[in-house]
């Protein structure tokens, strides 16, 4: 059935799917489809909530601030808070036997990767891969880890692709000990969340009974990027009490990376679902739904808006100069720039053209400084210190913690952390604009006076050829509140300026041969563009004779 993001379910008690196109309203429809229920529903009471999970910290806010007052009723949270708080932190006791996880120590979850030599070492011990000595490669499988169903339906933990160290494969069997070794620890990743509520919920099913008592009713935003082991979290709480209702839209499905699947929003399934669909965009203006409408063949949106405004531009040349021009064509209004990799995007926000940008940075710095402690020291303070310029505070602090391991006192360690990053903030125009070298003298002089000189060889170059700025424009900085973004951190918000950055002529694929059924990096530029609210800008290297006349009907392409 069609409806607008005004419509009111006549029936709260049933399942449903709403399923719509960008800039519709699905958000909009979610937070007056919550206050009907608050209003009309008779199984909520005093204590009973409503769950709303959405995708990110931000979505989460965003929701909170529309429900206003009511919220008091409505859990709103990401699905990790959400089991975290629900099954795993009240549960965890009943599975440590099961796998070995340390519940006293147990404090949250993050996605720190442990990669201490001592630590290291001890895994290629019980792992019998002593000959490993490439640690960054190790290092970055450990990344990649994910928990995925196998044939036979039980979680196993996977990287997507076969990882070698040595010129050897890493041992498929050896990332369970790497995962047992952090939890022995009571270090568990966001990952782990899942994979302990999926475990726990098998174990003992009167868990889930609970669940739905506390939430009769159970909505989930932007479905399209669950995890499959969420997905059959939410199967099993909707079997029966508890109504479920997903939101979503298949063609901004762009976590894949992260195991989600965008075919199981369409073929989500419980006793009577009812599917609706709204086909309006109330976001854009008429030359900007044109442009969508071109990318994506499932659906043609409607113009809600109806305001002709401006014609979307192409900006080929360097990526800074289309900045500058895309700026100069909104006079004072602010030009979101959104990017595929957090490289380009902390380069934009830095203007830091002439720099090399070099994604593997750290893991350089690592492989050419063999002292753990000054290597960890010097990475860890540049991620603090770039963290915290964002007023990404709590994730600096937790940064800094990684630096603290002989610190078991939890206040002595916040102390710690608040005084070191109080200094290196404000001392940052002294080390800023110098190399590395200069960073590692500052740190010696003024935050830990322990680590190694650096005395002749590889280490030493590497701190002489490499500038403070180079590592900290790696540094990945979590739910970006800056003008640049990238494109995933953008899911979900809108802006009225926005200049997509286009690596290469290729990214134009979307807009050129579009199937954004069957590819993300597709759906990831779509999502992109259907951001914009009044101006789309887009910039990119260069351009064919041939992409040039293809796309001059719905562009106006500048050369800068
Ligand atoms: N019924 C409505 N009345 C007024 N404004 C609305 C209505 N529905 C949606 N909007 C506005 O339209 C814009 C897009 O809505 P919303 O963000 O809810 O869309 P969405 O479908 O969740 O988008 P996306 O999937 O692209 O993130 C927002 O600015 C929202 O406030």
């Amino acid at each position: 059935m069609q409806i607008d993001s005004n419509y009111l379910l006549p029936d709260i008690e049933q399942h449903f799917r709403v399923s719509a196109g960008p800039g519709a309203g699905k958000t909009h429809w979610l937070v007056q489809h919550i206050k009907n229920v608050l209003h009309n529903s008779k199984r909520l009471g005093k204590t009973r909530k409503i769950a709303c999970i959405t995708y990110t910290n931000i979505a989460v806010e965003t929701i909170l601030e529309r429900l206003g007052t009511t919220s008091e009723h409505v859990e709103v949270s990401t699905i990790h808070s959400f089991l975290y708080k629900h099954i795993v932190k009240p549960y965890a006791n009943f599975i440590t036997d099961n796998f070995g996880l340390n519940v006293e120590k147990m404090d949250g979850h993050d996605d720190t990767i442990l990669s201490n030599y001592s630590f290291l070492r001890d895994w290629k011990i019980r792992t019998g891969q002593l000959r490993i000595t490439e640690d960054n490669k190790v290092i970055n499988a450990f990344q990649n880890l994910k928990w995925i169903f196998d044939t036979s339906n039980e979680l196993v933990v996977k990287t997507d692709y076969p990882h070698r160290a040595n010129g050897y494969a890493i041992k498929n069997t050896s990332y369970l000990e790497y995962k047992k070794m952090c939890w022995e620890k009571g270090i568990i990743h966001h990952d782990d969340v899942l994979f302990f509520s999926h475990e726990i919920i098998r174990r003992y099913p009167f868990t889930l009974n609970v669940l739905r008592a506390k939430f009769p009713y159970f909505f989930v935003d932007e479905f399209q990027d669950s995890n499959p082991i969420q997905v059959s979290i939410l199967k099993e709480v909707g079997s029966e009490e508890t109504i479920v209702g997903i939101i979503g839209d298949i063609a901004q499905s762009i976590y894949g990376f992260q195991g989600a699947q965008a075919s199981q929003f369409t073929s989500f399934a419980l006793p009577g679902i009812e599917d609706y669909q709204m086909l309006d965009n109330r976001r854009s203006t008429n030359r900007i739904i044109d442009v969508l409408n071109i990318t994506r063949t499932d659906l043609v949106q409607n113009r809600h808006r109806n305001e002709e405004g401006n014609i979307p531009k192409i900006f080929v040349g360097d990526m800074l100069g289309a900045h500058v021009e895309a700026c100069s064509h909104c006079q004072r209004e602010v030009v979101y720039t959104l990017s595929r990799d957090n490289i380009t995007s902390n380069a934009m926000k830095r203007s830091a053209n002439g720099i090399i940008l070099n994604n593997q940075l750290f893991n350089e710095l690592y492989d050419s400084d063999s002292n753990s402690i000054r290597r960890k020291t010097i990475s860890v303070c540049i991620k603090a210190i770039e963290l915290a310029r964002e007023k990404k505070f709590k994730d600096a602090i937790k940064e800094l913690y990684k630096m603290y391991g002989g610190i078991t006192d939890k206040e002595e360690k916040k102390k710690k952390a608040m005084n070191d990053l109080c200094l290196l903030l404000s001392n940052y125009n002294t080390y800023n604009s110098g190399t590395l070298y200069d960073f590692h003298s500052f740190l010696k002089t003024n935050i830990n006076s322990s680590i190694a000189n650096l005395a002749k060889g590889k280490a030493k170059t590497f701190y002489e050829t490499h500038s403070y700025q180079q590592l900290a424009i790696c540094v990945k900085i979590p739910e970006d509140m800056s003008f640049h973004k990238t494109i995933h951190k953008a899911k979900g918000d809108e802006f009225d300026n926005v200049l997509i950055v286009l690596k290469e002529e290729s990214n134009l694929e979307f807009l050129l041969a579009p199937d954004l059924i069957n590819n993300e990096e597709q759906r990831i530029n779509y999502v992109a563009a259907s951001r914009a609210r009044e101006k789309l800008f887009i910039s990119i290297p260069n351009l064919s004779d041939a992409n040039r006349a293809a796309l001059s009907n719905c562009f106006e392409i500048e050369e800068v």
